[in-house]
């Protein structure tokens, strides 16, 4: 078992003090914090390896283009994706998802077709697909949640038919932390001649990720939700629909050759990478990778396990915190939402603020989800490895002393 106290050491945003207090950061589901390795890495590569790739011909342009592409094949393994060709970078899970809505999306719907997403989706694995049903004369079905929060698979079996062309779920849910059957939701797609789409960026920091595994057509993520720099993403896609996909956007890198009426475009990744891509964000996010596959996924699946375990009981001892989804702790993975009585989560979360916490305030990007919950908004604690039981504590103390700051507000 890594030891966390070592391990937070790695990250040194956790060293300061916010308004007097210790930091405890804990909305690692809007971005992660960076370890060492991930910014030295970045800094090396721009202070001595910074080159355009996969066009130069001389040795910094060679060895960055090695570096780029050794990048994807540490993604694909990470991933267990069957080839590195099945691992493109974009700018992160919302243009992954857009992506395939935008390419595969097109190419396949037609009026009368289905697409079948969750309650649970974050905005980004629910507009894209909203308005290519508006643009196809596509229905858009919502399968069900249960009462805590996870997908309702009776409703799911209701919900997928041979009308289905496209699911499209979250893995981890960003508002409750529930995990979906991902596998099972594969199997009903497959059934019934549709692929699945997962959305990944809630899971990649916490859970070890099988592609082929989980039986996956399409798996989007975020590098800056998994220790990585912003502005880089993954979208995993298997070859053989990938390779029958039009281009995603048009430019330089991801053509084979241009005539003056039409073109021809590149193998698989690059047909999907045009332009010159994010270099160093790809090297950083591999780096991030390693960090991760050094700590090791399991070893990061319990400690997450162990910190939720030993925060929800404290939280739900609190009179007049209701907590969101389960009440068991293993069925949030990374995030616990909850509101104050009739506070209004942004001044439960500016009065956190004063002490030092940093979580979330408001629907999260998961407009429909929050409201089927009966609020508009709620505060989000999210976990990561690197936190500790002080930083729970440290909550755990801040809402005690907020809720005596608002008293005469508090019902
Ligand atoms: C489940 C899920 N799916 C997609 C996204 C979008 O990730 P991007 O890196 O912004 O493209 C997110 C990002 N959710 C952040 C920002 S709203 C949160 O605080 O919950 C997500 O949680």
């Amino acid at each position: 078992m890594p030891n966390w106290e070592l391990v937070r050491q790695d990250f040194s945003e956790l060293r300061q003090t916010m308004n007097g207090e210790r930091l405890a950061y804990l909305d690692n589901a809007a971005t992660s914090l960076k370890p060492k390795s991930v910014i030295e890495r970045l800094l090396s590569f721009y202070q001595q390896e910074n080159a355009n790739v996969h066009r130069g011909t001389y040795q910094l342009s060679f060895k960055a283009t090695e570096e780029y592409e050794d990048a994807r094949k540490v993604i694909q393994h990470f991933i267990n994706a069957a080839a590195a060709r099945e691992i493109i970078f974009t700018r992160g899970t919302t243009e992954g998802i857009n992506l395939i809505a935008s390419t595969y999306g097109e190419q396949n719907i037609e009026p009368g077709d289905e697409i079948v997403i969750s309650l649970a989706e974050h905005h980004s694995n629910l507009i894209p697909w909203q308005q290519l049903a508006l643009r196809k004369k596509a229905t858009l079905k919502y399968i069900n949640l249960t009462s805590t929060g996870e997908i309702d698979l009776a409703d799911a079996k209701q919900k997928i038919t041979a009308k289905t062309k496209i699911v499209a779920v979250t893995h981890v849910g960003n508002v409750l932390g529930n995990v979906s059957p991902i596998r099972k939701l594969a199997e009903l797609a497959h059934q019934n001649g549709a692929i699945i789409v997962v959305d990944g960026a809630q899971a990649v920091c916490h859970l070890p990720v099988d592609v082929q595994e989980l039986a996956a057509d399409f798996y989007a993520f975020s590098g800056h939700k998994m220790l990585g720099p912003t502005g880089i993403g993954v979208l995993y896609g298997k070859q053989k629909l990938l390779e029958q996909m039009p281009p995603y956007q048009f430019g330089g890198e991801m053509i084979e050759d241009v005539q003056l009426d039409n073109s021809k475009w590149d193998q698989i990744p690059h047909k999907f990478e045009a332009g010159t891509p994010n270099i160093a964000g790809a090297i950083g996010l591999a780096t991030a990778v390693k960090y991760l596959e050094q700590v090791g996924m399991a070893q990061v699946k319990a400690r997450d396990a162990e910190l939720m375990a030993y925060l929800l009981p404290k939280l739900m001892a609190i009179p007049g915190v209701k907590i969101y989804g389960s009440q068991n702790p293993q069925q949030h993975v990374g995030v616990v939402s909850f509101n104050l009585g009739t506070l209004h989560p942004h001044d439960v979360a500016t009065a956190l603020d004063m002490e030092g916490v940093a979580v979330r305030a408001g629907h999260h990007c998961a407009e429909p989800l929050v409201h089927s919950l009966g609020t508009n908004s709620t505060v989000r604690a999210s976990l990561a490895f690197y936190n500790y039981q002080a930083d729970c504590d440290q909550l755990i103390n801040a809402i005690k002393e907020t809720k005596e700051f608002f008293k005469g507000e508090l019902r």
